[in-house]
């Protein structure tokens, strides 16, 4: 297969990936030094890491003890001694929190930089999750069609609240008037999906993406899925290490189902408890593998991921990064057809994206360029977005 070029920060200074790398990233990057009590060497470590972004260059990673260490070495390699700006925007992105995690010596100290801003990303969504429990509690006594696309568009919009752009402190951005949503989903295979789920939906897996309302309404789906026999088994797979400022792990699945067990409010402790017993029966299981904090693309896959999520009925992948990865965050046009690219995937697969990157696919003829002129910031600012089926025969 011919693939378009990779989208590079260096491509257009008046793009997204280049405010991305030249201004954001270091922004990110200081600001978690006040939200932690880092040693003064960690402080200088990443004070040292904002300033050399973006004119400074590649270079190979300090703690060659981690997992991951002779994987980053491979795909450093070919960007050695190049800048920020020149190396493919999602190498940049995803090489930049992994050296967030060298910075703060994750692997031996193991702080979560984020957690802050997870914690209070999940607490300030409160009028957002008792809304939803409300109406997943309502909707389990008949989980049908209607119901079932009511939760992926939640798991859909869900995505929209995302810390590395709208730190939690800005307030509640996950409150979304579903009905009104429905034209800003701008590809919608919803009923393509509930088709699969119900024929063979027994085995789910959600590659999830953002902790806090994000991870609460992907929680929703997954347990409706089993509620409602839908599914018999979800896998979430989540981060193996802190990365994109509100990516979720493994850890922050628990905190969040703690967090619902524990809240006073009985519809959503209710939600919690159920998450709880399909955990405790072994129909909920989480997972976590290096290849999501990789920069490689979704036909770059080990081996043992692929033959995992090949037993898999459907995968659901969420968010605009795991998006950006399975487009290989390059210069698709954007009427190429989603399932053109995903082609090989090893099982069905479901993109639920907000838009918050210059790339795209799955369009209409024609259906960009009004956009363009409805709104030009379109494709990154997150107020669309796409559900798209590919389905695996
Ligand atoms: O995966 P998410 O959380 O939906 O979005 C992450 C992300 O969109 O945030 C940045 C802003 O564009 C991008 O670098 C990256 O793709």
């Amino acid at each position: 297969m011919s693939y378009p070029p990779p989208i590079k920060a260096c491509d257009r200074r008046d793009s997204w990936a280049y405010d991305t790398v030249a201004r954001r990233l270091s922004e990110i990057c200081l600001k978690i030094i006040p939200e932690n009590e880092f040693s003064p060497e960690i402080v200088g470590n990443l004070e040292k890491l904002a300033a050399d972004i973006p004119q400074g260059t590649i270079r190979h990673l300090l703690d060659t003890d981690s997992r991951d260490a002779t994987d980053w070495q491979n795909y450093i390699q070919p960007y050695l001694g190049q800048s920020w700006l020149e190396v493919p925007w999602f190498f940049a992105e995803t090489y930049f929190y992994r050296r967030i995690i060298e910075a703060i010596d994750y692997f031996r100290l193991q702080i979560d930089p984020y957690l802050l801003q997870k914690k209070l990303g999940l607490e300030r969504s409160h009028s957002s999750i008792q809304v939803l429990s409300q109406k997943l509690n309502r909707s389990l006594k008949d989980a049908d069609r209607v119901q079932t696309i009511a939760l992926i568009h939640a798991s859909l919009w869900g995505n929209r609240v995302d810390l590395s752009l709208w730190p939690a402190e800005h307030g509640d951005r996950s409150i979304s008037e579903s009905e009104q949503e429905k034209h800003r989903i701008l590809a919608d295979d919803s009923d393509r999906t509930v088709d699969l789920l119900q024929k063979r939906g027994d085995r789910v897996d959600f590659i999830v993406d953002n902790a806090g309302f994000e991870l609460f309404c992907d929680l929703c789906f997954a347990d409706f899925l089993l509620t409602s026999g839908l599914s018999q088994q979800v896998f979430i797979h989540g981060k193996s290490h802190p990365t994109f400022v509100s990516d979720a792990m493994v850890k922050d699945v628990l905190d969040t189902v703690n967090y619902l067990q524990n809240h006073s409010e009985l519809e959503i402790k209710r939600v919690g408890d159920r998450l709880q017993d399909h955990l405790d029966r072994d129909r909920l299981s989480l997972r976590h593998h290096f290849f999501w904090t990789s920069p490689l693309a979704w036909w770059e896959m080990p081996s043992d991921l692929c033959q995992n999520l090949a037993d898999s009925n459907l995968v659901i992948v969420k968010g605009d990064a795991n998006y950006r990865r399975l487009l290989g965050d390059r210069y698709w046009s954007f009427t190429t057809p989603f399932s053109e690219i995903i082609g090989d995937f090893p099982t069905s697969i479901l993109a639920l994206r907000t838009m918050k990157a210059e790339l795209a696919c799955g369009l209409q003829p024609g259906q960009a360029e009004w956009l363009q002129k409805e709104d030009p910031q379109w494709m990154t600012n997150g107020q669309r977005g796409v559900i798209q089926l590919s389905v695996k025969a």
